[in-house]
């Protein structure tokens, strides 16, 4: 692996891990989303946010629907990214409703229709849920390849909106390689532990 590029360690890494998720049966899918759920739930700064930012799962990523439902129930107000209309690589975040229908963007993810009411910006979410394919035990993550959340995060303790990961334990690799753009995440759940860096 050392004699690689960065960027093709980045690939390879990303490779390896979308494989070992997306392996995952549907039955160790349901117990990690409910595990996963359970300690989101009991996490504080989740309990106490009124406004969560989540993402709607696909490609073996942990499914997050029993949480956004556990969400609900408490009558907290969840958010769903959005690519935004025109400016490459951001994110916007829409309100999601059990009733808000659901389009699919050009990446084949759904999301909510665009609807300025329904936009919350970073200063007015509590919490965001953080997707990933893979994390290291110093709270670096890697992404998909599109630097969305990469952009989102910057200066992210501006805006009192805390990061929070969410994963399969499967997820996680030893060290990753960063970029000087990659930020860190403060927490991290998975179904069987909660990390957190200061
Ligand atoms: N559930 C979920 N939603 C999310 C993200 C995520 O990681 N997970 N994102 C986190 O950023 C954003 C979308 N980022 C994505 C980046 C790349 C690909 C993707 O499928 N890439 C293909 C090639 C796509 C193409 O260019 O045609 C691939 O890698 O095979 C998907 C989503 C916003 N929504
Ligand atoms: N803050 C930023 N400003 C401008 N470009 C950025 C920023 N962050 C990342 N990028 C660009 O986005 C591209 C993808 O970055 P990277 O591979 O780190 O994404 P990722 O962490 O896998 O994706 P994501 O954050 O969407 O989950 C890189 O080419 C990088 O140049």
């Amino acid at each position: 692996m050392s004699s690689f590029s960065p960027v093709a360690a980045r690939q390879q890494i990303r490779a390896e891990i979308r494989r070992l998720r997306q392996a995952l049966s549907s039955e160790q899918q349901q117990q990690a989303a409910q595990a996963a759920a359970c300690r989101a739930m009991a996490f504080p700064p989740i309990q106490q946010a009124q406004k969560v930012a989540l993402f709607l799962s696909f490609d073996g990523e942990l499914d997050t629907r029993p949480l956004i439902r556990q969400l609900w129930q408490q009558g907290q107000q969840v958010y769903l990214p959005v690519l935004h209309p025109f400016s490459a690589g951001q994110l916007l975040f829409l309100r999601y409703l059990p009733e808000t229908p659901l389009l699919k963007n050009r990446l084949g993810i759904d999301e909510p229709p665009l609807d300025i009411r329904q936009l919350a910006t970073l200063d007015q979410l509590d919490v965001m849920l953080v997707p990933l394919v893979a994390f290291d035990a110093t709270g670096q993550r890697l992404g998909m390849g599109g630097g969305f959340y990469d952009r989102t995060l910057q200066r992210w303790q501006q805006h009192g909106c805390l990061p929070v990961g969410i994963a399969h334990s499967c997820q996680q690799v030893t060290a990753l390689p960063a970029e000087h753009w990659d930020i860190p995440l403060p927490a991290l759940i998975t179904p069987d532990n909660i990390w957190q860096w200061s």
